[in-house]
């Protein structure tokens, strides 16, 4: 048989831009006086972060510039010192002699410096993993730290990876400074001699340059002006490629017939990309093409400056000799300062993302009060509570009035997208309410500190991480308890997984990651249980299990149920479920509709009443 229907093209990735209040190009305002003014302020933090890390690492680098300096000084000074005797009339012997001392200093001066360049390298590698290191471990953390209603924020995710281009800048940021210290420092020595030599070459020289100084900068703005163009083109290419390639989620990108789309989406992505950077070729060719014109026309006027003072006689033939050295080095200098220089400028633009995403993390940490909720948690409370998304019309949990007391067993149930989840996010201080108050033990969450909440809690959400640790860390993750596995094989025990787990190569030691060598995959089920065993493992004084059997086998779902029963005593317990028959086992059951409790009773209230849960039950049992 064949097919007759003609394909369809697939539709373009969506047009997303950086949009919102953070859409600004900050660059767009800025002047090339005000961006160049803006150097030492760069210089000084890049210096500052370095300090952070190793100051005996900054103070080398730093004596290792005056030493380049100085060595390019003596150089020039000895130069100039040999050039009268080389140059000079008499026996070639006699004016080497007399020339000897001077050229023994170029040589150890040549020495210092290449000595210098070698242990400043030495000094930068230093500095430079551990900086980086820092900065990607202070971005994670900033991540990890904030309220986590900020990832709901405008243009949040857009601005991380803005940041995560300061991060990456971090591996050449203390070269560059380096060198563009280094460079200054030579120019200043260097012009220092070419002065003393002719007052008109050092102004001449400058004008040589400044033009591939200006068209450096101006080069660097437009890659900027396109890295800012680019960047929620590239978080979502992240993204795409991330779960297009995560093996785990390659059954479903195949067996759907993903994998032909995604390709396309993921080069249509990066075509789009490229064609923003290559339309700027053109401004960069023109850029560069009338910065080297300049700058040539401006050389060529200095090499004949010296030529007319050579052979008008002003200076003398070992001076002009001299002076062509020095121009060199100054030429070179000046060169190494305006592209370094830039390379500094564009490392700015990058850092000041960066910071500015630091800066707006620590704004969105938790501010909340310091009390302390401490175990047992007796009751919990909410209190009118009204919580809304940002960008929504309609609040997700618009009212809820609920108390919970430690034994018993609330279960939650409501058609998708009525504010289950929500609302265990406002239950364990998760998010905050908008409106009302949600209270444990008499303390309003708004006042209490986070962290002696969440020592308080268990979660099982519904979409839960596989962690790519062993199996004894995916149960008890970075809060062991005890140095032998016994509480650990009862968290298993309780979720049925000690026959799986020690089927597995090593037992509790076999690492639960397929794609990394010597590493074993549990099924989606297994996962799920594990994930229950988490929660359970910190016996918790508020258990919320959001959705915890959705992958789990009739066995597995009727033992966790029992269990959740059997240890209910000692806590607080919460289940949402769409399952319904596993709400027999607790003592009220609320039912949620477009963010409000419409139904509250016990399970038998309920069939009763001939409302949502009757109607939904009867759904279910119709299937
Ligand atoms: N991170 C979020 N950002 C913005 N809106 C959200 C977010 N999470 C949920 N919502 C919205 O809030 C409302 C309630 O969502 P919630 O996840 O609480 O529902 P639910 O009852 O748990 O649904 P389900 O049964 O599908 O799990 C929905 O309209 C949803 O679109």
């Amino acid at each position: 048989m064949t097919s007759t229907t003609s394909p369809v093209p697939p539709p373009p990735p969506a047009e997303i831009t950086y949009s919102g209040q953070y859409s600004v190009n900050p660059l767009g305002e800025a002047s090339f006086r005000s961006l160049c003014a803006q150097l030492p302020s760069v210089l000084a933090h890049i210096t500052a972060m370095a300090w952070a890390i190793d100051r005996r690492a900054v103070l080398l680098l730093l004596g290792c510039q005056l030493a380049t300096g100085t060595a390019a000084a003596v150089l020039l000074t000895a130069t100039a010192r040999a050039m009268a005797p080389v140059l000079g009339a008499g026996a070639v012997a006699d004016r080497l002699r007399e020339a000897l001392p001077a050229l023994a200093l170029i040589a150890t001066a040549s020495a210092v410096a290449r000595t210098s360049v070698a242990v400043a390298r030495y000094a930068e590698r230093r500095i430079t993993p551990r900086l980086t290191t820092a900065t990607d471990t202070a971005l994670v953390e900033a991540v990890c730290r904030v309220e986590a209603a900020a990832y709901a924020g405008e243009g949040f995710s857009d601005r991380q990876e803005a940041a995560e281009m300061g991060v990456t800048r971090t591996q050449v940021m203390i070269m560059d400074a380096q060198r563009f210290l280094s460079a200054l420092i030579k120019l200043v020595t260097a012009g220092i001699v070419v002065s003393v030599l002719h007052p008109l070459m050092l102004p001449l020289l400058l004008l040589a340059v400044a033009p591939a100084g200006i068209g450096a900068v101006l080069t660097a703005r437009v890659d900027y002006e396109i890295h800012y163009a680019n960047i929620a083109d590239r978080n979502i290419r992240g993204m795409t490629r991330w779960w297009a390639t995560t093996p785990k989620y390659g059954d479903e990108v195949r067996a759907n017939g993903m994998t032909d789309y995604l390709l396309y989406w993921y080069r249509a992505l990066s075509e789009r990309v490229d064609r923003r950077t290559v339309a700027a070729a053109p401004r960069t060719l023109r850029i560069a093409l009338l910065s080297s014109l300049a700058g040539g026309a401006f050389l060529a006027a200095t090499w004949g400056a010296l030529a007319w003072l050579a052979v008008t006689g002003q200076i003398a033939p070992a001076i002009a000799a001299t002076a062509v050295v020095a121009v060199q080095t100054t030429l070179a200098a000046l060169s190494q300062l305006v592209i370094e220089g830039a390379a500094v400028f564009h490392t700015s633009l990058y850092l000041g993302d960066m910071q500015a995403f630091f800066d707006d993390a620590a704004a969105r940490a938790p501010q909340r009060g310091r009390s302390a909720v401490t175990a047992p948690v007796e009751e919990i409370r909410l209190d009118e509570v009204v919580y809304r998304y940002p960008g929504k019309d309609r609040p997700a949990v618009d009212g809820v009035s609920l108390t919970l007391r430690r034994g018993e067993i609330l279960a939650i149930v409501g058609v998708n997208g009525s504010g289950k989840s929500t609302l265990t996010r406002l239950l364990t201080g998760i998010y905050l309410a908008d409106k009302g108050h949600v209270t444990w033990n008499g303390t309003d969450l708004a006042d209490a500190d986070p962290a002696t909440v969440w020592n308080c809690t268990g979660l099982v959400p519904q979409i839960f991480a596989q962690w790519p640790l062993r199996a004894r860390e995916n149960v008890t993750l970075g809060q062991p308890r005890s140095h032998d596995d016994h509480e650990v094989w009862d968290a298993v025990d309780a979720v049925g997984m000690r026959e799986a787990i020690e089927e597995l190569p090593a037992g509790l030691d076999t690492l639960l990651a397929r794609e990394i060598f010597g590493g074993s995959e549990l099924s989606g089920g297994q996962w799920q249980r594990l994930a229950c065993s988490r929660a359970l493992y910190r016996r918790p004084p508020l258990l919320i299990l959001d959705e915890p059997t959705s992958q789990m086998d009739p066995h597995g779902e009727h033992a966790i149920f029992e269990r959740i029963k059997a240890i209910s005593a000692d806590r607080i317990t919460i289940v949402v479920t769409h399952r319904l028959e596993n709400t027999k086992i607790a003592d009220h059951i609320v039912v949620m509709e477009q963010g409000r409790l419409t139904e509250r009773g016990t399970y038998d209230d309920l069939v009763h009443a001939g409302g949502t849960f009757a109607n939904l039950l009867r759904l279910s049992r119709e299937r």
